[in-house]
């Protein structure tokens, strides 16, 4: 893009399935740190979409096929509403993750729905979309994509740490970003504290006041996953197949369930982390005072306070700047982070 000052709007679903989340971006072009967030928002999900959504990995490929195109005239009004609200005017390109249904590279599967084509027709903007199906073509994980976003825009920190549906953590090795999923984090939280009628442990106050069942904290930690070397990423096939049977042999309370899961994911963290470094912290888990309580007191690590907009939509910022350095040609996807035969410029570009 011939132009000094890119403006974009950068759209993500995580997998905890609270909203749509929507950043309006200004980007410098000769130096992509001196971002400015313009305007940022959280749709949350209807139950009905939330259900929708949770479901659909049950869902036949013909099914699958109607909700992408369903999902993504969704997403597409989802967009015009937060450009009505905002009253924005100026808009390069719209660049959304959409919503991951399937994830199992090692099988060469990974779908996110919310079609690019429909976003375009409904907005009437350029959209760019489909970051990670390349990637899996290529070998790579698919996952997780931002660590690239991390380098260029938050060089200054020693680790990036998200805690979002899944935790995943990005640093420098050997002038390398390495990066992978560490453990997951509300996505099980979030589905005990359902249990309750809770949309989630605010704080992490039930959590707080449960008791660890040290049994199931060691079999948690024992999983083959924890094992395995980066590259590395989780999908909610693990969490059904390895995670949730494991919890529920155990049969206890959910405050229980709660408290070993934040030690459990204080624990994992805090082998990748530990020491006197500089970390930014973003994702929702950010706000669960507990589980960072725990993570504090493991890894006695130095968590830099950033603001709120960055701490909820780095994410929808970053998959702005992918779609960014797509448009342009230019790597958006390392080898080092998703084991790719190589570097590349991933994603799909639809024009209204
Ligand atoms: N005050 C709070 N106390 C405890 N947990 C919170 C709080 N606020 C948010 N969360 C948790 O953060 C979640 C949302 O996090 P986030 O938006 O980072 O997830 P995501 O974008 O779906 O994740 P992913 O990085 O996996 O894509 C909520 O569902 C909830 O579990
Ligand atoms: C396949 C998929 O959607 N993975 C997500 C998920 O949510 C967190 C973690 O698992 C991460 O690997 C990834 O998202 C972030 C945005 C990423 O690609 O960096």
């Amino acid at each position: 893009m011939n132009k000094k000052e890119v403006f974009s709007i950068g759209v993500m679903s995580g997998t905890s399935l609270d909203g749509v989340d929507l950043v309006y971006v200004k980007f410098e072009k000769n130096n992509y740190s001196n971002f400015e967030i313009l305007h940022a928002t959280t749709i949350p999900y209807s139950s009905e979409w939330r259900q929708m959504l949770q479901s659909a990995i049950q869902s036949s490929n013909k099914e699958l096929e109607k909700l992408d195109v369903v999902y993504g005239k969704y997403l597409g009004e989802v967009i015009n509403n937060f450009i009505y609200n905002f009253k924005i005017n100026n808009i390069d390109f719209v660049a959304s993750h959409g919503h991951t249904i399937l994830h199992q590279p090692e099988k060469g599967i990974t779908l996110q729905i919310g079609s690019g084509k429909e976003i375009a027709k409904v907005t009437k903007q350029k959209v760019v979309c489909d970051f990670r199906t390349q990637d899996v073509k290529l070998g790579g994980q698919g996952a997780p994509l931002v660590p690239i976003g991390d380098k260029l825009l938050f060089s200054e920190y020693d680790f990036c740490l998200n805690l979002g549906g899944f935790s995943n953590i990005s640093y420098d090795e050997n002038e390398k970003r390495i990066a992978f999923d560490v453990c997951p984090v509300n996505i099980v939280l979030n589905f005990y504290a359902n249990k309750l009628g809770l949309e989630y442990d605010k704080s992490g106050k039930i959590a707080s006041g449960g008791n660890i069942n040290q049994q199931l904290l060691e079999k948690l930690n024992s999983l083959e996953f924890y094992k395995q070397k980066p590259p590395k990423s989780l999908g909610l096939e693990w969490v059904q197949q390895e995670i949730l049977p494991l919890i529920n042999s155990f049969e206890n309370d959910v405050p229980i369930i709660l408290r070993t899961l934040v030690e459990h994911t204080a624990i994992q963290i805090s082998k990748v982390i530990a020491g006197n470094n500089s970390i930014l912290v973003t994702g929702g888990g950010f706000f669960n005072d507990f589980l960072m309580e725990r993570i504090n007191n493991i890894s006695k690590i130095h968590i830099q306070h950033v603001s709120k907009d960055l701490i909820n939509y780095k994410e929808a910022l970053i998959f702005a700047l992918l779609g960014l350095l797509r448009i342009d040609n230019q790597i958006n996807c390392l080898k080092s982070v998703t084991g790719a035969s190589k570097n590349h410029s991933s994603g799909e570009i639809f024009y209204p």
